[in-house]
């Protein structure tokens, strides 16, 4: 859709049109909902000014890119939206030229900008990056990583600060209490009786022309905000859904040639009336009634998140040493229901994975219990300090790791699948992992007594419901399911158990099962004892292949010299894409009608 040449009144239409499109298809496939609604007039206002063709469009998480989409050729594929073989819910190059990069983590656009400033400088080109970032999204360490070397270098780089006063939540801290201040401020309010002339003083020479229509549109820079401390030129706040207000700055912006921040006002779910505002409910939702605004209805299984959280408020109530942290997702973590009942020792640090691990290092050091839970994919970012801060130090942390295995349909940058190769290399970790509801019960109380950092996974919805007995968590003992009577033993970790026992069940051989429960330690007794009964092992793990169970197996087995045929069902040395976990699951050929016919 080529924006350059069209007015306002048919780029309005627009707006509208791609507002419709995403409430149609959001409500039918589910989604990212209220952050794409909110963006609609700022994504717009991008492409009337700058130049897709050429120009870097940088969205930070990319979940709000569906205007995005929408205006860059994938009107009709949206239909397909986050579907396995659909289109990605985030930017991806490999579906459109006009993505510059995948995103799904938040606040690394700006350095994805700086970067792209130097190579173009180095290439001596006339293109400009421009970047849409969140409020939330500006409370993460890489943002200011960034913004410290952008205002010594001055890159000419757009930045469009997306204020909608959210982040999932409420947003938390400094940052975003500073920020509110400035949209609140009787300087926004009175914005268009105002005019700064330092301005003009600001201004590259002969930029008369621009003087002029700074005059005109009464468009102001002011001083004294904390990024033009930084070195970065502020313009704002302005009315982020008005968009001949968002053009005409955008164009100044564009025109000054140095970083300039656009802070914009915007409103969360602009455009469905249940959606706008501060409704956390409405950030990723499953299908609903566009008329009633009412959810279809969701399983009844209890979610292992829920589990997970009244699991661990029973032991907090116990022990008063328990404290804990979530980085921006207490909904999605559970972390909210702590938060409410003990609002003084369970904290939402806004996404600040890193320091979330570190603060909770400090913690453990003064004698207190933390449970640290952040999903799989995003824990990524505290590594270092996992290593650093934590592990080093042989503090007994516990990583309570949500969203462990394939999470559906957010696809390649949110899967769950790396936490136990990355963890399983360090020393004094110790890992475990729950096959259900009880189980998971019996690993917090197992996490809460652990003298070392103890990392427990659990995946995205609910667990399967098995019949068979729940133990308490014995550290590095696995737990035999049943005995066979032929040589092949099926070895399961977490939901992989299930996915055994379900296997199991199909194939006409009556074959063993354990519930390994800790790939580190791993009980070697038990796999000694179990190796001199049965010939050919299978694990079951939601997880990567290299590095992952049948790693830590096949280590063992080579340091005893043993000699098993191990066959592991885990994830493939590639990032998994996204769609129904179900399809998803079926396309690596993991579903236990299709693994029965891989146990010969
Ligand atoms: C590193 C990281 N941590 C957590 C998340 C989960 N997450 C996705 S969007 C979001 C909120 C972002 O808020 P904001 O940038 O203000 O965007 P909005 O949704 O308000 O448009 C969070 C916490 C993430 N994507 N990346
Ligand atoms: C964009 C992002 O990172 C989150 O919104 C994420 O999609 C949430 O995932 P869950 O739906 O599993 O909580
Ligand atoms: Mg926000």
């Amino acid at each position: 859709m080529e924006l350059k040449d069209k007015n306002l009144k048919e780029l309005e239409k627009i707006c509208q049109d791609i507002r419709e499109r995403i409430i149609d298809v959001v409500s039918k496939k589910g989604g990212h909902f209220s952050s794409p609604l909110g963006a609609v007039e700022l994504t717009v206002a991008m492409h009337k000014v700058f130049d897709i063709k050429k120009d870097p469009f940088i969205y930070d998480v990319s979940h709000q890119c569906y205007p995005h989409k929408l205006i860059n050729g994938r009107w009709d594929d949206f239909e397909t939206l986050r579907q396995y073989n659909g289109i990605s819910g985030f930017t991806k190059p490999n579906e459109s030229n006009a993505d510059f990069f995948v995103a799904g983590h938040s606040s690394t656009s700006i350095s994805l900008a700086i970067g792209a400033a130097k190579a173009i400088k180095l290439k001596g080109e006339d293109r400009i990056p421009v970047v849409m970032i969140g409020d939330g999204s500006m409370t993460a360490g890489m943002v200011y990583e960034a913004l410290n070397e952008l205002g010594d270098r001055k890159y000419p780089v757009v930045i469009i600060l997306n204020d909608n006063e959210m982040s999932i939540a409420k947003p938390i801290g400094s940052i975003s209490k500073y920020l509110s201040k400035i949209l609140a401020g009787k300087f926004y309010q009175n914005f268009k009786d105002r005019v700064d002339r330092n301005i003009i003083q600001k201004l590259p020479e002969g930029a008369t022309y621009l003087a002029k229509k700074i005059e005109e549109s009464m468009k102001l820079i002011t001083p004294g905000i904390i990024f033009e401390e930084m070195g970065i030129d502020y313009i704002g706040p302005i009315d982020g859904h008005n968009l001949e207000e968002i053009i005409e700055t955008l164009q100044i912006a564009k025109e000054i040639k140095k970083p300039v921040i656009v802070h914009a006002r915007t409103i969360k779910g602009k455009g469905y009336e249940f959606a706008e505002g501060q409704h956390e409910i409405w950030h990723g939702v499953s299908p609903f009634d566009v008329q009633t605004g009412e959810f279809a209805k969701k399983s009844s299984a209890k979610a292992a998140t829920a589990v997970y959280a009244d699991a661990l408020l029973e032991l907090a109530k116990k022990h008063e040493n328990i404290v804990g942290v979530t980085a921006a997702m207490p909904s999605g973590t559970g972390i909210d229901k702590l938060m409410k009942e003990f609002p003084t020792r369970f904290w939402d640090v806004a996404i600040a994975e890193q320091h979330a691990v570190t603060s909770m290092a400090a913690m453990a050091k003064e004698g207190f219990k933390p449970f640290i839970t952040i999903y799989s994919t995003f824990l990524q970012r505290g590594y270092d300090q996992i290593i650093h801060d934590v592990c080093i130090m042989n503090l007994p942390v516990v990583f309570a790791i949500d969203r462990a295995g394939i999470v559906g349909n957010d696809g390649e940058t949110h899967q769950g699948v790396f936490d136990i190769s990355f963890l399983r290399v360090l020393p004094n970790m110790i890992l475990c992992a729950p096959r259900d509801d009880k189980t998971l019960e019996y690993a917090l109380e197992f996490g809460y007594e652990a003298k070392s950092p103890c990392a427990i996974r659990y995946p995205r919805g609910a667990f399967a419901k098995l019949n068979y007995e729940a133990t308490k968590f014995e550290l590095g003992k696995a737990q035999l399911l049943k005995e066979g009577s032929s040589k092949k033993l099926f070895i399961g970790y977490g939901a992989g158990v299930s996915r055994a026992l379900q296997t199991e069940s199909l194939h006409s051989e009556d074959i063993a099962v354990l519930d390994l429960r800790f790939v580190k330690p791993l009980d070697e007794q038990l796999l000694k004892e179990l190796s001199l009964k049965y010939e050919q092992w299978y694990i079951f793990s939601d997880s990567q292949k290299q590095g992952g169970v049948g790693s830590a197996i096949l280590e063992f087995l080579n340091k005893e010299r043993i000699c098993i045929k191990v066959n592991s069902f885990e994830y493939e040395d590639e990032f998994i894409g996204h769609g129904d976990t179900k399809l998803v699951e079926e396309s690596l050929g993991l579903l236990p009608s299709q693994l029965v016919n891989k146990i010969v």
